[in-house]
């Protein structure tokens, strides 16, 4: 018998399934604190939450038999996925489940701000009758811009058209089709926000998205332009915010989600024209049942063995394969993430060549590495080895293996070879007996690297003073260069530079190596987690 402890609440409805099946015993103990939950833990098989429950590293390190942890919703934030992923655990969620909920109140909380409701509502609630305050605008014909058009995102697109809203979107993802598709005119994130009168975000909260809107975006924004995040607290600066509503350059916000949750002290609440809902997007009667219900059945597969689709962590692989593909899979994830952080404009097209020993494996699982290494640069946790070529496949990119005999020298080499609307961009690595892996080739160029760390790829012309001129930059920023490469195909042509530098360098610095008059374009490549 597996026992599963449900441990927020959750929809009984859908939590039928579990409730009813002859090998499971469900316990619901609701609200446990940390020290209950490790006391508890190691007495079962799954776990399953929504996002109060914290499932800290001390919970799953207590946890001596759990195969899964289910998560009835989207963000898997409360969960620590290192440490399940390090101990085996399988953390399962529901990403579809809640979508049209969020949509809605998204969409809600656009009219609440245009239309002034709460703020009306309020009012009438002191026993006044102020029809003079409470002067809206409409949103008939005016421009919605749409941060993040994944799965939420493209619901409002759809109901932003019914309102006969002009919408443009951005998305690293979008392709042309997709957008025609939808309706939307594709942007970049400087067009949308220049164009657009209500701007609402819609992505997962990642390095790449923390206060994506910020001071910068705000001074480009329309005069009196307003503002929706029902998606992550920390994807719009709050305290950006709260100066653009000072200076009435923003006419109001409405936040379901904030940095910090609950909000303590947090100015915003207090502005005249700000509007807030307690992280509400999933809250209602369907998507509660949905996600607790897929959630419920992905368990029961975990538990009876059975293939599932929505983990977030590691899927299983035969030990046999993974026996022998092992050393590779860091390398195979690195190359996709290192070629990810080199290509500019829409995802189009990703390509995987094996060659050496490498042709007589099953390299799926390899390749689900390098995707998922392409994908969490845009897309962050929420991609993983099962989910990768599914979402490669609904962003419209194509993905395809080849297996080359001609193994140029290497006793097995990965090629990845990644096309955008905009460039085409090559990397490729090996493993090295003795040596661990390296990156051999980028583009033309042959170059010799481990693939970890903070990078920086420099493409510069070959002139003397060149690679000086970039040390002193770095050494008078205080950054140290731990190894540096240099690859170039002929002498005084173009060449790049890969520097690894012991940590991470700002913004600005990197504005100063750009501005060096031999470097023709500066990259930071992010290779730590
Ligand atoms: N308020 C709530 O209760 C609630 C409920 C459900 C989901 N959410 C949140 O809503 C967000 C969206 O959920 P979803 O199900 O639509 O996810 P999704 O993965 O389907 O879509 C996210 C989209 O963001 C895009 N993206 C990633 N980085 C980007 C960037 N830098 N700029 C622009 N776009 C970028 C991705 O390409 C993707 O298309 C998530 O943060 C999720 O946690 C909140
Ligand atoms: O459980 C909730 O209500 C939060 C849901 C939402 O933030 C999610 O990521 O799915």
């Amino acid at each position: 018998m597996f026992k599963v402890l449900v441990s927020d609440p959750l929809s009984e409805w859908g939590l039928q399934k579990l409730i009813e099946a002859q090998d499971v015993q469900v316990d619901q103990k609701i609200g446990l604190s940390e020290q209950e939950l490790i006391e508890t833990i190691s007495e079962y098989d799954a776990l399953l939450v929504r996002s109060q429950t914290e499932v800290t590293a001390a919970v799953i390190e207590a946890a001596t038999r759990l195969k899964a942890i289910g998560r009835a919703g989207v963000g898997v934030d409360n969960i620590d996925l290192p440490a399940a992923t390090q101990k085996g655990i399988i953390v399962l969620n529901a990403p579809d489940g809640n979508t049209i909920s969020t949509a809605e109140h998204s969409f809600a909380m656009m009219i609440a701000l245009a239309r002034r409701i709460p703020h009306a509502y309020f009012s009438m609630m002191q026993s006044e009758w102020d029809r003079k305050s409470f002067i809206g605008v409409e949103l008939n014909q005016k421009v919605l811009g749409i941060i993040g058009l994944g799965r939420i995102g493209a619901e409002i697109a759809k109901r932003a058209k019914a309102f006969n809203m002009q919408v443009v979107a951005y998305d690293p993802f979008l392709t042309e089709e997709r957008a025609k598709n939808l309706g939307v005119q594709a942007a970049t994130i400087d067009e949308l926000v220049r164009q657009s009168d209500f701007i609402t975000v819609h992505t997962p909260l990642t390095k790449e998205t923390r206060h994506l809107i910020s001071s910068r975006e705000f001074e480009l924004m329309k005069q009196g332009a307003r503002i929706i995040n029902c998606a992550r607290g920390g994807i719009i600066d709050e305290r950006a915010l709260l100066e653009a509503l000072q200076m009435e350059k923003v006419a109001g916000a409405a936040l379901d989600v904030f940095e910090v949750e609950p909000p303590i002290n947090n100015p915003l609440l207090d502005h005249p024209h700000v509007i807030v809902t307690p992280h509400l997007g999933a809250s209602t009667i369907e998507a509660q049942e949905n996600v607790a219900f897929a959630v419920s059945e992905e368990i029961l597969h975990v538990l009876r063995n059975e293939p599932f689709k929505n983990a977030v962590n590691l899927p299983s692989i035969p030990l046999n394969i993974r026996e022998k593909l092992e050393p590779y899979f860091n390398l195979s994830e690195s190359l996709g993430k290192f070629v990810a952080q080199t290509a500019s404009g829409g995802l189009q097209e990703a390509r995987v060549t094996y060659s050496g020993e490498l042709t007589e494996f099953d390299t799926s699982s390899l390749s689900r590495s390098v995707l998922k290494g392409i994908l969490s640069h845009h897309l962050g946790a929420g991609v993983n080895y099962v989910n990768a070529p599914h979402l490669a496949k609904s962003r419209g990119i194509s993905f395809t293996e080849q297996k080359s005999p001609a193994n140029r020298g290497f006793t097995n080499l990965i090629t990845v070879t990644l096309k955008t609307n905009q460039d085409e961009n090559r990397i490729a690595g090996t493993m090295i007996n003795g040596y661990g892996s390296r990156i051999v080739k980028l583009d033309e160029y042959r170059i010799d690297i481990q693939p970890k760390g903070h990078l920086i790829l420099i493409h510069h012309h070959d002139r003397p003073g060149a690679i000086g001129n970039v040390g002193a930059l770095l050494g008078n920023n205080d950054i140290n260069i731990a190894t540096m490469q240099v690859g170039r195909r002929n002498v005084g042509g173009r060449a790049i530079m890969v520097l690894e530098i012991d940590r991470q360098v700002s913004a600005q610095v990197l504005d100063q190596l750009n501005d060096l008059s031999e470097i023709i374009s500066v990259r930071e490549i992010d290779l730590t987690q």
